[in-house]
């Protein structure tokens, strides 16, 4: 398996639909530059961002670099650096709905390639509302812009589909005009640098394979918290909610990688065929039993740190009587050998005290009691942290003695902080986009695997879709609604934001 040094990228014209948009501009420019600045872009390069406004080349790069000094990791361009990137930026007015802007499209790729005097890879990603996915598919397809014979590849953002039903027709169409192997579903949670190593820290040590079962694990939490509210995405986001935003595919996916089997390889297919296998493997939740494996909840307003903030009806002004949830909370089981009986918690909020994504392993507690009570009031039970962001570690705790004469118990950690590495880790989005290039799909979505998290999800769509939530119910600032602990706690368990107390061996 070539390393992607060894791959390096072929002549590439990079297309985005959307090129005027706020993904653009706050995470897709700056990955490609971060790319081009770490040298992995190919000589031969052309960047076309396409949208209906009017604008020509230079105010759309000036637009641009705006974006790049508020978002990029490397801060605001350098003039040299800028000054050579920017001569692969253009711009193309286009409206995704009239054929006329398909036909402009490829005679501008056309002259290009016949300036570089060969054919060059063509990446397009579509970052445009769900509802123009199909035109522009169906576009690239009959005016040949996308060419099964050569390395033309698509990227598709979130959200694909809105249920299971309506992703297997995104699916269907797709793969009537593409090789599956042309189709990138991104998931930018699987290009970050934390998640990614929890391959690393599971398949190449030796040390936690053996623990890591039902015999030795008590129960799994994965958290992503955020303290930001829906700001101006209202639009989208009335008609999503955490459960499709979030749930379905970053928190789903991350369940994947800390439950799947060990790959034998790390091929595309094998990985994301045991991924799959996870997914298939979670117990469906009756409709009737939702309201006992899940909680849904949403912001009214509040303080954080120290700021006042707006609920999520008067944020999001477009319906002031919105069901739509900011936070949920799952409890799922996986029916397998290996976690049979082993409660995982997923939870997602909006508004909530900080930003902080997180995933717990508890472990048991210690078969039997060896140290005398008053000696041991402090043992708690190991638990491996997984910091994902904005802290990036992995944290191991364990007991120890405290130092003095008395043999009394303390807790400590192990430490692996990400600060004391030498590089700088990549944006999520940088290892995604290079990857396409590089036709690599270990870390996109296969089609299965969208719908079997959709599958996942369906029944608490269904109860969830009737409404009747007494919302808003929790206030912003918090930790998500009180039903969201009564979840956890009745089976003697706690969210981890809150152990500070309580976090003693039973
Ligand atoms: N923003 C984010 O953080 C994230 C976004 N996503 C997904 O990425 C996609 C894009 O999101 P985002 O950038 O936020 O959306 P924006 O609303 O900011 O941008 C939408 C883009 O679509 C273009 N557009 C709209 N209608 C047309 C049309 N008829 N013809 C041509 N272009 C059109 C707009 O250009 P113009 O107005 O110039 O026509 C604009 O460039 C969505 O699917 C979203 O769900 C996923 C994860 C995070
Ligand atoms: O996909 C999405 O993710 C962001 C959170 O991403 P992060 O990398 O900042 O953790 C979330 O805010 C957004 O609602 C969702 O669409």
């Amino acid at each position: 398996m070539k390393t992607k040094t060894e791959k390096k990228t072929e002549p590439t014209i990079i297309i985005v639909f959307g090129g005027t948009g706020d993904l653009s501009k706050r995470k897709l420019i700056p990955a490609f530059y971060n790319l081009f600045l770490d040298g992995w872009m190919p000589d031969k390069l052309a960047i076309y961002g396409l949208g209906r406004s009017e604008m020509d080349n230079e105010s759309f790069q000036i637009k641009l670099f705006d974006g790049l000094s508020e978002f990029s990791r490397s801060g605001v361009p350098e003039p040299e650096s800028w000054e050579k990137f920017k001569k692969n930026l253009n711009y193309l007015p286009s409206n995704i709905n009239d054929q006329k802007s398909y036909k402009e499209l490829l005679n501008e790729i056309e002259e290009l390639e016949e300036e570089w005097g060969q054919r060059a890879n063509r990446l397009y990603y579509l970052s445009v509302a769900p509802k123009f996915i199909e035109t522009v598919c169906r576009n690239l397809k009959s005016f040949k812009l996308v060419d099964d014979q050569n390395k033309d590849r698509i990227i598709i953002e979130k959200p694909f589909g809105y249920d299971k039903d309506s992703a297997i027709s995104l699916n269907k169409m797709l793969q009537e005009l593409f090789d599956e192997d042309q189709i990138f579903r991104i998931d930018h949670y699987l290009g970050k640098e934390t998640v990614q190593n929890i391959l690393a820290f599971r398949f190449a040590n030796t040390l936690f394979e053996p623990l890591w079962n039902r015999n030795y694990i008590d129960y799994i939490q994965i958290t992503v918290a955020e303290d930001v509210g829906i700001g101006d995405r209202g639009g989208y986001y009335e008609g999503a909610g955490a459960l499709r935003d979030m749930i379905q595919n970053h928190l789903l996916q991350i369940l994947c990688m800390i439950a799947m089997e060990p790959p034998v390889t790390f091929e595309a297919e094998e990985i994301r065929n045991r991924k799959v296998d996870v997914l298939k493997a979670i117990r469906r939740i009756p409709i009737e039993e939702v309201h006992n494996y899940a909680v849904r909840g949403q912001y009214a307003s509040g303080w954080i740190k120290g700021k006042e903030v707006l609920g999520y009806r008067d944020e999001n002004d477009t319906n002031r009587h919105s069901q739509t949830e900011t936070f949920a909370a799952i409890k799922f089981y996986i029916d397998n050998w290996r976690w049979q009986d082993v409660p995982v918690y997923l939870r997602t909020g909006k508004r909530m005290q900080e930003k902080t994504s997180s995933i717990n392993i508890q472990f048991r507690p210690v078969p039997h009691m060896t140290f005398p009570t008053s000696h041991s009031d402090n043992l708690t039970p190991n638990r491996l942290t997984i910091n994902i962001q904005p802290h990036m570690d992995i944290k191991l705790r364990f007991m120890t003695k405290k130092t003095g004469l008395e043999m009394n118990l303390n807790s400590s950690e192990m430490i692996f902080n990400y600060d004391s590495c030498s590089t700088q880790s990549p944006e999520a989005y940088e290892t995604l986009l290079l990857d396409a290039m590089l036709g690599d799909t270990t870390l996109f979505m296969r089609s299965d695997q969208v719908e079997e998290a959709w599958d996942v999800l369906s029944t608490i769509q269904q109860a969830w879709e009737k409404g009747g939530e007494d919302f808003p119910n929790y206030v912003a600032g918090s930790w998500g609604p009180e039903k969201a602990e009564a979840l956890i706690a009745r089976q003697g368990h706690f969210w981890t934001m809150d152990i500070k107390k309580n976090d003693k061996q039973k």
